[in-house]
């Protein structure tokens, strides 16, 4: 269980996030939307300890990790991966190697200058990046990739450092819509399959209600909804974006329709039937 327990931020007089109050159980799948500015970013942030709540507390599992330190904070970013909308990979470095940084807290600081990983951690790695889809790009620079490949190349790397949670933080604000659903799927697959907790900021609606069993929707910092994709109706929409918003909500959302649409041009179409070889 995460708890968020009446969390505020303040950057000098804008208050960022009020007195936001969540319990999010383990291995739950919540997408939280809300306009530009509304505080999705920074309460995720305040989650992986990126920033610090001005006031009240974040608890993960019982314990407070809003005020851990030293190695306690180290192994709290081990537990809590976080993938951002511009991959944050190292683009001229081969992708296997960028997966493998995702055991930085454990390495010693000469093994990742020189590159030298354990074949058992190597092979691990591999497996990551075969079972999403991106294990034949193994081998290649992380630049090479596109953008959707490389957003899974970032699920591994998160992957890799055997999280309890994963924050993901816009991480389809880059891509197409093909793309899109594919990095959508991903993770929602590592949720169903590892029962890992994944909370995601999305700015459309739409992929929240197809992906998310749960969607929070924030509005000038605070929480304005709280519920399942059926729950959300037109008039939370209009609270969440606003009367003027709600183009925002829709603008290049990535529907189930748009995934119908996209599954039908990713799946392998059948084989077409042999008439004529048979002897
Ligand atoms: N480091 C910072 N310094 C000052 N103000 C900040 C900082 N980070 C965020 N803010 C402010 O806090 C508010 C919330 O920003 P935040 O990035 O959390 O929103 P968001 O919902 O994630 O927006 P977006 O969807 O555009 O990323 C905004 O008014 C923003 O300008």
């Amino acid at each position: 269980m995460l708890e968020i327990r009446n969390v505020t931020r303040r950057f000098g007089a804008n208050t960022a996030v009020k007195s936001v109050d969540l319990r999010i159980p383990t291995g739950q799948m919540v997408g939280i939307i809300g306009a530009s500015g509304a505080g999705k970013s920074t309460l995720l942030r305040m989650i992986n300890r990126l920033i610090d709540p001005s006031e009240g507390s974040i608890l993960f599992e019982g314990r407070e990790v809003s005020s851990l330190k030293g190695k306690a904070l180290r192994s709290w970013h081990r537990d809590c991966a976080m993938v951002f909308q511009q991959f944050n990979l190292v683009p001229r470095l081969d992708v296997v190697s960028n997966v493998m940084h995702g055991l930085l807290n454990e390495r010693s600081t000469l093994a990742t200058i020189f590159n030298v990983w354990p074949r058992a951690d190597i092979l691990r790695a591999i497996d990551i990046l075969e079972r999403l889809g991106v294990g034949d790009h193994a081998v290649k620079r992380a630049e090479a990739l596109s953008g959707g490949q490389q957003q899974r190349v970032a699920i591994a790397r998160a992957l890799m450092q055997q999280p309890k949670v994963v924050l993901a933080d816009e991480p389809i604000a880059s891509l197409d819509p093909r793309n899109a659903q594919i990095v959508m799927q991903s993770l929602r697959d590592i949720n169903r399959q590892d029962g890992l907790t994944v909370i995601t900021n999305l700015h459309t609606l739409d992929t929240a209600r197809a992906f998310c069993e749960r969607i929070i929707g924030m509005s000038a910092g605070e929480v304005v909804f709280d519920g399942t994709p059926e729950d959300l109706t037109e008039a939370a929409a209009r609270r969440i974006y606003g009367a003027d918003g709600l183009d925002e909500a829709f603008s290049e959302s990535v529907t189930s329709t748009s995934f119908n649409a996209v599954r039908e041009t990713v799946a392998p179409k059948p084989e077409p039937e042999v008439l004529a070889a048979q002897p």
